[in-house]
């Protein structure tokens, strides 16, 4: 079982660490290592390192841990002999599907499907999950513009296509917001606009952003202002769709902008963006890959906006340990096999892993654990941002579970400390301390973090 707390036995990274990079980095860039780890002495929400340093891990490796380290549900799913067959016999799936296929994604992946979505295309990482669902995008506003699913390419389509030019290689765009993430792939990547280093170097097509609302905090404070800046957003989203030279097929959104420095925005402004998508006839793509499968207290994140009409599709990656989108419109599969494809299309380990993952969140009813620990921990931190009004500001994420972010003055400095106080954070943006626990984050959880943040505001 887990340790009562974390321990901390040496500076992080410790002598043994220390050798373990140096001898790392000579077949393996270590320069954006962040900690070493021990992942077999790591248990429920604590990583361990080789030096004997526990750290409670709000971090979760990128907020891709969904239900503990070592988790013994999942170590049982991982010795079955289904998942041996599904690892050393990989179906190329859009070829050789094996004959259980379907009962595999009906019991796992289809079972947490969004509202009103019943389909999945599955893919190996987010940003492949965002590069195929902006392809299925592409292909259905071609398919209308053409007339419909049974209507032949044309012969200048055909040859065109071959030389990376319109009307084959069309002249249409993925609409997004700036400080947005969506993935390093070419497409992904260039509906990413969250920093530079990212993008520095690479070819990018000339895609729109629409300006992302900032909300001013304590939310209560400013409504009137944060109204404004959500009405302001919308009108440079309906400008962007009905004037940008390159017309945009959908408009790509993060429900909590994640890596741009967890900015949220409220119900009615995604209902207000819902809205404009249906009235435009552009598609409605919501990144979940980072907010999905429980952290904000609901499944899915855009749970919170009681749409009535379902997003067009649904990116998902990260905890789910598989990737893919949600989709319901069967105009979304394209007109012919092999225009989205590939060798593996997914990964029914993964997949299967992603049904064991779902079991164990149903069983310990997870989801509703996270929202109540993250109120619980929401108003600790409260009370700690008024105790030192100088090192916490912007608290938000008030009602998102643990999906819980604030800014620090010094916020580099900040989670160099958080180590040696016994937990590993991680930083959102350029000034944003994110959290990011694990489902399995309970009450007392929250009370040790709460200690070591007011040690390291202290310090
Ligand atoms: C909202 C959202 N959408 C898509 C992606 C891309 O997923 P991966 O390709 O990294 O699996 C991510 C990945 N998150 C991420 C965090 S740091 C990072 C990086 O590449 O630096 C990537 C995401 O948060």
């Amino acid at each position: 079982g887990e340790p009562a707390g974390p321990r901390i036995k040496t500076e992080i990274p410790g002598p043994e660490s220390k050798k373990a990079i140096k001898d790392l980095d000579t077949v393996f860039d270590t320069r954006s290592l962040n900690m070493l780890a021990d992942y077999t002495k790591s248990i429920g929400n604590y990583i361990a390192d080789p030096d004997g340093n526990v750290l409670l891990d709000v971090y979760a490796q990128i907020a891709s841990i969904p239900v503990g380290y070592n988790n013994p549900a999942l170590l049982k799913a991982a010795q079955t002999p289904e998942m041996a067959s599904a690892l050393i016999n990989r179906p190329a799936l859009g070829n050789f599907p094996s004959h259980d296929w379907a009962e595999v994604l009906r019991t796992g992946i289809l079972t947490v499907a969004p509202k009103g979505l019943d389909q999945v295309f599955t893919a190996m990482a987010g940003s492949d999950a965002n590069e195929t669902a902006y392809k299925a995008a592409f292909m259905w506003r071609r398919q209308q513009e053409r007339g419909g699913a049974h209507v032949e390419f044309t012969q200048e389509d055909i040859a065109s296509s071959m030389l990376n030019q319109a009307p084959g290689a069309p002249q249409l765009s993925i609409l997004s917001f700036k400080s947005a993430f969506h993935g390093r792939l070419f497409g992904s990547l260039s509906t990413t606009r969250s920093k530079p280093i990212h993008k520095l170097d690479i070819p990018a097509f000339d895609w729109p952003q629409a300006t992302f609302p900032l909300f001013k905090y304590p939310l209560e404070d400013h409504v009137a202002e944060n109204q404004k800046a959500e009405a302001e957003a919308l009108a440079d989203v309906e400008r962007l769709i009905t004037t940008h030279h390159l017309p945009p097929c959908a408009v790509v959104v993060e429900p909590i902008q994640s890596e741009g420095g967890d900015n949220h925005a409220s119900p009615a402004f995604f209902q207000g963006l819902r809205a404009l998508t249906k009235k435009h006839n552009v598609l409605f793509i919501v990144d979940e890959v980072q907010t999905g499968v429980g952290a904000t207290g609901k499944f899915w994140a855009h749970d919170h906006w009681n749409l009535d009409t379902p997003p067009d599709m649904v990116t998902f990656s990260k905890k789910a340990q598989t990737a893919g989108y949600y989709f319901g419109n069967p105009e979304l599969r394209p007109n012919k096999p092999y225009r989205q494809f590939n060798t593996w299309m997914g990964d029914p380990a993964r997949a299967l892993l992603f049904r064991a993952i779902i079991k164990e969140i149903e069983r310990l009813d997870l989801v509703s654990n996270t929202a109540k620990v993250g109120d619980y921990l929401f108003s600790g931190i409260e009370s700690l941002a008024k105790k030192y009004p100088g090192e916490i500001h912007n608290l938000r994420g008030k009602g998102q579970g643990t999906f819980i972010a604030f800014d620090s003055p010094r916020r580099d400095e900040f989670l160099k400390k958080a180590k040696g106080f016994g937990v590993n954070i991680g930083g959102s943006g350029e000034k944003a301390v994110r959290l990011r626990p694990m489902l399995i984050f309970q009450k007392h959880h929250a009370d040790i973090l709460l200690e070591a943040l007011e040690k390291i505001v202290k310090s």
